[in-house]
């Protein structure tokens, strides 16, 4: 479902390629933990795969489509419709409630939003189904999402990843704020909600104990050079 091939990239045009992947090859449902020394390219690999940073040489083939061969207009409507993202500063609107930040998930896709609608009847309902399921108290749904403790701003972010049922569900380092036992069930939780409907997940941790809750791992190496 994702596909890489001889893919190389670099951030200033003169300097090595800071990612050089000769081949990966990532299947629908998998769940990928993507690690390696700070800076050996892990957030610009996920750049990559979500269209955010341009294919420059090689090419990512996701669901089917080369990413190399769309415009950016198109980029940004593909990670729209089929990628759900949770970053380590969770991205979430301050002076919105958590029921509108995850109704925001589908905002810029009429296809996600569809989806969410069969899902739940309606979008508001799906995401306050999508919350409570990731451990949202109801009496949580409306207050304002900045009130919220770091670990249930993590689940509001979660939920909005999943809305609509994107395929690929993107976490950048979403657990380095939480201690080892929270984490693990951040985790626990994030799988089951995958799990509904085969999304894949790629995750990226410096917590390298959280590995072995994974189907697989990928490693970058520090140096320039090919991986996997
Ligand atoms: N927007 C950017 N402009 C220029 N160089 C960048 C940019 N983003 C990343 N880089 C460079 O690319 C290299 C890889 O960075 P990247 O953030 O992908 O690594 P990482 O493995 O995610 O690191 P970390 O674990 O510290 O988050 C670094 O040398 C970094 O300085």
């Amino acid at each position: 479902m994702i596909e890489i091939n001889d893919l190389l990239y670099a951030w200033q045009k003169k300097a090595p390629p800071t990612l050089a992947i000769k081949h990966l090859r990532i299947n629908q449902g998998e769940r990928v933990f993507l690690h390696g020394p700070s800076g050996s390219g892990k957030s610009t690999l996920l750049g990559l795969l979500a269209g955010i940073n341009p294919v420059q040489q090689g090419d990512i083939v996701t669901l089917g489509q080369s990413l190399a061969k769309l415009s950016h207009a198109k980029k940004d409507r593909f990670r729209a419709d089929h990628i759900g993202t949770i970053f380590q500063n969770f991205n979430l609107l301050p002076y919105l409630s958590p029921l509108e930040n995850v109704i925001l998930g589908c905002e810029f896709s009429p296809a996600r939003a569809k989806k969410a609608q069969q899902d739940g009847g309606s979008i508001p309902d799906q995401a306050s189904n999508l919350l409570t399921a990731l451990g949202i108290e109801t009496h949580q749904l409306h207050c304002n999402v900045a009130t919220l403790s770091i670990g249930q701003q993590q689940r509001v972010a979660a939920a909005r990843a999943f809305i609509g049922r994107p395929e690929i569900i993107i976490a950048d380092e979403p657990t380095s704020a939480l201690d080892a036992d929270t984490r693990e069930a951040f985790i626990t939780t994030l799988f089951s909600q995958a799990k509904k409907y085969q999304a894949t997940i790629i995750f990226v941790s410096h917590d390298n104990n959280l590995a072995k809750l994974f189907d697989r791992e990928i490693s970058l190496p520090s140096i320039n050079g090919a991986s996997q």
